[in-house]
């Protein structure tokens, strides 16, 4: 088991590149078992947690992965398994994209059903629905759902009650090999939805209007494989973005999309940071004192849910009163206790977080309770008095390539250990707390 410890108190200046984004390689991967025919090549694919279990996924199914230099080629030609075990599911709810895409190919689908998680309960009934009112029979029972039809899928138009974005993919996916029109309205606007849109469109779909929220899929008879390049990851830049501000450093994100983060631009330059959109990416220069703000968490252009906690860290270090709402998920907020511990002032009331800042941030020993909220704890241990040790790793490696390596890089005092070594952090506060009292 490791640790990341990262001691309080160094300003990050340099340059860092994000990765391709987690949430667009994710359905593209699941979507490129459609092809009956071709490989797909797929570029810009970050070494995560979660691209290895989609990768084993399909290789359960039978398909052909191979994975190397940031590329992963698919070829998924050959007959394959239509089902989706608990051991993949287990690791990422994302495993239930390949629900879509076996669904058009062979009519059955059969994947674990995805518990609820540490950010609420995450139910599927908008996917189904949606595979429901194209023909398929749903069955949910011993752990697992199964959905199935006879003959082709047919086009329908469905009405989404809230903007998925897993429902959207799912629903994008199966249409794509349906017969005739598919209409989905309220659809997610998210630019990993577009993404997934452009990679289907090369496989020989026929997407239009991804990105707003009315998307039209008219059904085609086959799907090629087909090569593509994954957007970058807006919460990784996010991430990034969030540490300068928050150490009042100098940072230039290289291969940041401004345009896929307008909310948490905006947010942040209220707060006093200052953005500069470069050739290259995106400049980030902290201010010297943070203002306050509030936010609310919407589906995209709003405020994303997964840049919440990460926001949460640089109120914290704010001066005056923020608050942040989370519309998105019931229950988001697991990373707050973590916080407490580190000397926060947070107050919950419903789906409301009241931050009192600027607090004097304390370095402690708190676990990640997801993967954003892995990467907020460390984004407060860069300005916290002393050792942070921050355990659950698991989460962070689902999302963040080299979170460690890429902050040590822009000057952070930080290092990933193994566990056994890393007993020292509280008697190194304690010692650290005794020598501010001696002076
Ligand atoms: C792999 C991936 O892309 N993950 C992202 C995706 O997750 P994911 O696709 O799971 O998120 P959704 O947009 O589907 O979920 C949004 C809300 O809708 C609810 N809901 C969803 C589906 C459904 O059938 N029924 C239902 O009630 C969820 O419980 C949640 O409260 O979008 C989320 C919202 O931007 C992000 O936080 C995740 O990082
Ligand atoms: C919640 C997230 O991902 P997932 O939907 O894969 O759990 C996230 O990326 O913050």
């Amino acid at each position: 088991m490791e640790n990341i410890i990262v001691r309080g108190g160094r300003q990050l200046n340099g340059t860092v590149k994000v990765e391709g984004a987690k949430n667009a390689v994710l359905p593209v991967i699941a979507a490129s078992i459609i092809a009956s025919e071709g490989k797909s090549i797929i570029h810009e694919v970050p070494a995560l947690a979660d691209v290895l279990t989609i990768n084993q996924v399909l290789t359960h199914m039978n398909a052909e992965v191979k994975y190397e230099k940031n590329t992963v080629t698919v070829d998924a030609t050959q007959p394959l398994l239509t089902e989706a075990p608990f051991e993949y599911v287990r690791k990422m709810r994302a495993s239930v994209l390949v629900l879509g895409p076996l669904l058009a190919r062979y009519g059955h689908a059969k994947v674990a059903m995805p518990g609820g998680c540490a950010i609420g309960s995450r139910p599927i009934d908008l996917h189904l629905k949606g595979f429901e009112a194209m023909g398929a029979d749903v069955h949910v029972g011993n752990g697992f759902v199964e959905v199935s039809t006879n003959g082709r899928l047919k086009g329908a138009k469905i009405y989404l009650d809230m903007p998925s974005v897993g429902a959207t993919e799912n629903i994008m996916m199966a249409a794509a090999l349906a017969n005739g029109k598919t209409i989905i309205e309220n659809a997610a606007k998210e630019p990993e939805i577009v993404d997934l849109a452009n990679y289907l469109n090369k496989m020989g779909a026929h997407v239009i209007g991804a990105g707003t929220e009315t998307i039209k899929i008219e059904g085609v008879d086959r799907l090629y494989g087909a090569e593509h390049t994954i957007i970058p990851d807006r919460i990784e830049a996010g991430t990034f973005m969030v540490a300068a501000a928050i150490t009042g450093g100098n940072v230039l994100i290289e291969n940041a999309e401004v345009d896929h983060m307008r909310a948490l631009v905006s947010k942040m330059e209220e707060m006093g940071v200052r953005i500069l959109e470069e050739a290259d990416g995106v400049r980030v220069i902290g201010p010297k004192t943070l203002q306050s703000t509030d936010i609310k968490t919407l589906p995209h252009p709003g405020f994303p849910t997964d840049m919440q906690s990460q926001m949460m860290a640089l109120m914290l270090h704010a001066a005056g009163t923020s608050v942040i709402t989370e519309t998105v998920f019931e229950n988001r907020f697991m990373h707050v206790e973590e916080f407490r511990r580190m000397n926060a002032k947070l107050k919950i009331e419903g789906r409301s977080v009241i931050v009192e800042g600027p607090v004097s941030l304390q370095g402690a020993e708190v676990a990640a309770t997801d993967l954003r909220a892995g990467a907020a704890l460390i984004l407060a241990g860069l300005v916290a008095d002393g050792y942070t040790r921050v355990t659950s790793l698991h989460h962070i490696d689902r999302g963040y390539v080299d979170i460690t390596e890429k902050f040590a890089k822009l000057g952070a005092d930080i290092e990933r250990v193994n566990a056994m070594e890393t007993s020292f952090v509280a008697e190194a506060n304690i010692a650290d707390t005794e020598q501010i009292e001696v002076q």
